[in-house]
């Protein structure tokens, strides 16, 4: 299993940098940093930690092709490539409606929209020139290639990330939603003469470690509680959760009423989406993911009630997993 971690780009790059280079001695394989319009820019968060990392592998989790053109993007990270020594990956997803509205983007064709960039993406970071006459001069990847993952959740795109990337990062953390997701992953992968071997599944989750569990899963509440507001009843089926779910914790949080929406999350909830949990509770969690398909832990936010600590123990899960 490889371990990664998720940063949001929302607090002071130093205290971000100290973190990373924490969860980089502790064992992380892997950081990720989200891509949303509204907080630091990606990029230029991940050149500082390039800067201040040597081994552990980094890139945006997950950008998309509708705020950047796609040749931006990958002169982003042919740069971060070369700035890291070759530990640049690359996050692409079909982004957020919020996003999209805020901006004035019009979101259409995600599935063709992905696939054309990540094309675009393959070509340039490849040296070579696109249809458009696109190419890469001043800047080169420092790696053979990049590797591409894509951020994916519903059918279609889970079955395209298999086909085209080389590793796919699902929002999600119970292992019952692996169950639904690598069967398209594979169909995917094996329509491009792949096999599902060729592809790191990344469990993108909603993670709280503490020495405490109850405090553990407090941290985790808010999170689970968003997580709910925003999740298709497809979701809410496959949990056996009640089918208004979604419109509950909607209501709450459209009232800005987040105590109630706190109260409101159960141990099912946590339990569908997130993991929760001492460092001893948390390995049999990690452990039902990788049966289920997970190849990558990602340790996603809020990583715990105080992200230092949680750090640490996280490496003491991953120095005996
Ligand atoms: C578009 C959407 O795809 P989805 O994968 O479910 O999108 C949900 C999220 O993955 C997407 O919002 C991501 O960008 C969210 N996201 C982030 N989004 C961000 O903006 N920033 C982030 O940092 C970020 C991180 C992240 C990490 C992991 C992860 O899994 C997702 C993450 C969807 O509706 N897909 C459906 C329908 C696809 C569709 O629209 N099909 C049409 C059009 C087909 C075509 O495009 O040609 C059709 O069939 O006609 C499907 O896959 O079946």
């Amino acid at each position: 299993m490889k371990f990664g971690i998720e940063f949001v780009p929302n607090e002071p790059i130093y205290k971000l940098e100290y973190l990373v280079r924490l969860a980089e001695d502790v064992g992380f394989d892997y950081v990720w940093i989200t891509d949303h319009y509204n907080n630091k820019d990606v990029y230029q968060t991940l050149a500082i930690l390039a800067e201040s990392t040597s081994t552990i592998k980094l890139g945006p989790g997950v950008t998309n092709p509708y705020v950047r053109n796609p040749a931006i993007t990958a002169a982003s990270i042919a740069t971060l490539d070369d700035l890291s020594g070759g530990r640049a990956t690359l996050g692409i997803g079909p982004g957020d409606k919020a996003t999209f509205d805020a901006l004035g983007i019009e979101w259409t064709k995600p599935v063709s929209t992905i696939r054309s960039a990540v094309d675009t993406f393959r070509t340039l970071l490849g040296g070579d020139k696109t249809a458009s006459g696109a190419q890469l001069g001043g800047v080169k990847a420092a790696q053979e290639k990049v590797p591409i993952y894509q951020g994916a959740q519903g059918p279609k795109m889970l079955e395209t990330a298999g086909e085209i990337a080389d590793g796919v990062l699902i929002n999600a953390s119970n292992p019952k939603d692996y169950g639904a997701a690598i069967p398209l992953i594979e169909k995917g992968a094996k329509s491009a003469g792949k096999s599902l071997a060729d592809i790191d599944v990344g469990a993108y989750t909603a993670t709280s470690i503490a020495k405490d569990s109850a405090k553990a899963a407090n941290a985790a509440k808010i999170v689970v509680a968003f997580i709910a507001a925003g999740s298709p009843p497809p979701v809410f089926e496959r949990h056996g959760l009640p089918g208004d779910t979604g419109a509950k914790f909607g209501g709450f949080l459209a009232k800005g009423d987040f105590g109630g929406a706190i109260g409101a999350v159960n141990d099912e909830l946590l339990d569908a989406f997130s993991v929760v949990g001492t460092p001893d509770e948390f390995i049999p969690k990690i452990k039902a993911l990788e049966e289920g398909g997970v190849t990558q832990f990602v340790a996603g936010s809020p990583i715990g009630p105080n992200k230092e600590d949680s750090i640490k123990l996280l490496g003491k899960v991953i120095s005996s997993y």
